[in-house]
Parts: C-alpha cells; sequence; structure tokens
C-alpha cells in the first residue's frame, strides 16, 4: 500500500500563491499578460494564482507530450491542444506545477519562442532541481523540494490524487 504524507499544507500553498501572484503584479505593472496554464498538472494552481493577480490579465491553456522513446529527446513537444490566440507582441507567462527533468518546458519555451511573443516567463509552483536533465531559467519559483514523488493540488500519480488539497509525497 502507497502512504501519502503531507509536504505541504493547504495554508502554506496559498501563502506561497499570494506572494507569487503580488511579485507577478508588480513586475507586470501596467501592462497587459497572457497567463498560459499547462494542462492537467497546473490547472489547480493557475486557478488559484490569477484570482491574486489584480492586473489586466488573460488566461489560455496548453496540453502538451514531450517526444522521445524514454532515453532520447528529440527537443520538441507535441502539441496535443494549441493556444487559442497568437502570443506574438503580448507577454507570456506560463505556468508549470512542477519542474522535474525540465524537458517539458525547455521543449515548449523553444515552441513558444518562434511565436515571438513581446516576453516570456516561467512560473513554477514546485522545483525538484536533482533530477533536471534539462537547464532552463525560471522567473517565479513557489517550493524547491526534494526527489520525492509529489501528488496533490493538480499533480497526479497514474491521474489520482489531483484533487488533494495540499501537496503529497508518495511513498510505496
Ligand atoms: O520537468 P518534467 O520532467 O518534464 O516534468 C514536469 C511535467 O510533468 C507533469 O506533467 P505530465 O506530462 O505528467 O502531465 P499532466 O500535467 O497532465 O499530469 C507536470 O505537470 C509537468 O508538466
Ligand atoms: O513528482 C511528480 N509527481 C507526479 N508527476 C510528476 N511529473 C514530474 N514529476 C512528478
Ligand atoms: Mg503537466
Amino acid at each position: 500500500m502507497a502512504t501519502i504524507d503531507v509536504m505541504i499544507s493547504e495554508e502554506e500553498i496559498s501563502k506561497k500563491v499570494e506572494e507569487l501572484a503580488k511579485k507577478i503584479q508588480k513586475d507586470y505593472e501596467g501592462e497587459q499578460l497572457l497567463v498560459v496554464g499547462i494542462l492537467k498538472g497546473a490547472s489547480v494552481f493557475v486557478s488559484d494564482l490569477i484570482r491574486k493577480i489584480d492586473l489586466d490579465v488573460n488566461i489560455d491553456f496548453m496540453s502538451v507530450s514531450s517526444y522521445g522513446n524514454g532515453t532520447e529527446s528529440s527537443g520538441t513537444v507535441r502539441i496535443l491542444k494549441d493556444l487559442d490566440v497568437d502570443i506574438a507582441g503580448k507577454n507570456v507567462l506560463i505556468v508549470e506545477d512542477i519542474i522535474d527533468s525540465g524537458l517539458t518546458l525547455s521543449n515548449l519555451v523553444k515552441e513558444l519562442e518562434m511565436r515571438n511573443p513581446k516576453s516570456l516567463k516561467l512560473c513554477t509552483l514546485l522545483d525538484k532541481p536533482e533530477r533536471r536533465t534539462s537547464n532552463i531559467p525560471v522567473d517565479y519559483v513557489g517550493f524547491v523540494i526534494e526527489d520525492k514523488f509529489i501528488v496533490g493540488y493538480g499533480i497526479d500519480w497514474a491521474e489520482k490524487y489531483r484533487n488533494l488539497p495540499y501537496i503529497g509525497s508518495v511513498t510505496v
């Protein structure tokens, strides 16, 4: 049987989301911002985050899957659901739940940079640097965590546990 231990409580998440939102608000003062949530993991985080940002914000979503057969990456992403809008000339903030190997985001950034946004920044709630294979500069990081398998607050284990209100670590 797997056990799930609370790693980050609902209260801690909520404080951090507020903190990140305030930083983002300050950095984009007077600007328009397109917030891009990466499905499905970031859906919960991005919903909480945008409600704490008092700016002219639009929201869109993408669903992607990294190519490769486990050992090699072709350096591109397969887009399962693309953005609804053209991002040329826009301030774009990609929002992720977790950065692990970094593959998903590094490939996605390459793809979105080609579309000529005015600016492109990254925000993640969780950063697991020990497992990084693709290096990418992240502009807003919630929590730096150790190398444990995480579930909850949008993050799944075989599609389960996304609805937990806290972030938990799995022990099998
Ligand atoms: O840094 P990486 O090693 O690429 O891992 C991080 C990505 O993996 C998870 O998504 P996943 O592709 O499992 O899909 P999901 O968001 O629908 O759960 C997570 O939500 C990130 O998007
Ligand atoms: O720790 C994790 N948990 C669930 N999904 C993930 N995808 C990358 N890292 C993780
Ligand atoms: Mg994801």
